[in-house]
């Protein structure tokens, strides 16, 4: 089993428990699930170039991130930085990650969050809206076409925005519905580990227009940016940049002045 089919095995089990302990018609009753959800789309387009800053304490290519690192602390951090939006972890087993970190950083900040976790049911979707994301991660190497079309239309039904991650032209040709919103370039194979900002410049002119393009991993500098706006590229994803160092805010902060 290649990391992304253990990673889908495991979330099956972990939601048939969260099914069972916290109902969706639980989730419905809380505030959030009813709160109109924030723009990243927007965010990024009036913004250039618009700086999605992550919060992760660790991952299986990186172990050891910033094992103790305080989500209040660092995304109030990435917002006076002047990120566009916030992609918090919620997996616990790969990323210790949790819900609460994405329940926290909603209680701190205003910027669009996105729930960045491995959706293979719909009631993680639903979770997601009411515990205060803006946008939810669909990657393609992990679902099928159906479902891509099946849960960005929830998501959209519901309210939230779709960044849809893909790595390759097949991935992305399979899954341009007019549900998603932002397609992610991810640079980061997420079989072998491999990151290699081509495959951004590669994929980019094969993305249609209407989808505002991202490029998501490995970027560590700003000249990667001002390189992968040439192609077209408006919202970069950046974690471990930040997150390796001793105070994520203030390297974000750094970064983000370089670029303005
Ligand atoms: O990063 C991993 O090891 C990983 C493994 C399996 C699935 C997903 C994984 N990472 C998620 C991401 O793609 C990154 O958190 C995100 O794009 C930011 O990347 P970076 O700036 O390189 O930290």
């Amino acid at each position: 089993m290649n990391i992304l089919e253990k990673i889908a095995a495991h979330k099956k089990q972990e939601v048939a428990i969260s099914k069972e302990e916290v109902p969706v018609e639980s989730l419905e009753l809380l505030p959030h699930y009813h709160r109109k959800c924030l723009s990243l789309r927007e965010n990024l387009q009036k913004v250039q170039p618009g700086i999605i800053t992550e919060f992760k304490r660790r991952s299986p290519s990186h172990p050891e991130i910033n094992l103790t690192a305080d989500v209040e602390k660092i995304t109030a951090a990435y917002e006076a930085a002047g990120a566009s939006g916030i992609s918090v972890l919620t997996d616990e087993e790969f990323f210790g990650g949790s819900l609460d970190d994405l329940a926290l950083a909603r209680e701190t900040v205003k910027l669009p969050l996105l729930r960045k976790d491995f959706v293979v049911d719909e009631y993680q979707i639903i979770e997601a809206k009411a515990m205060g994301a803006d946008v939810i991660l669909l990657i393609a190497a992990m679902l099928k076409p159906s479902e891509i079309r099946q849960f960005s239309a929830l998501a959209k039904k519901l309210g939230l925005e779709v960044l849809l991650e893909v790595h390759n032209e097949e991935e992305l040709k399979n899954n341009l519905f007019d549900t998603v919103d932002l397609i992610g370039v991810n640079n980061r194979n997420l079989k072998t580990f491999e990151v290699d900002l081509q495959f951004s410049k590669d994929l980019a002119e094969k993305i249609p227009g209407e989808y505002l393009k991202v490029s998501e991993s490995g970027i560590s500098d700003t000249a990667a940016i001002r390189e992968l706006q040439k192609y077209g590229f408006q919202g970069f994803l950046i974690g471990g940049n930040f997150m390796k160092t001793e105070d994520p805010g203030k390297s974000a902060a750094e970064f983000i002045k370089e670029l303005i």
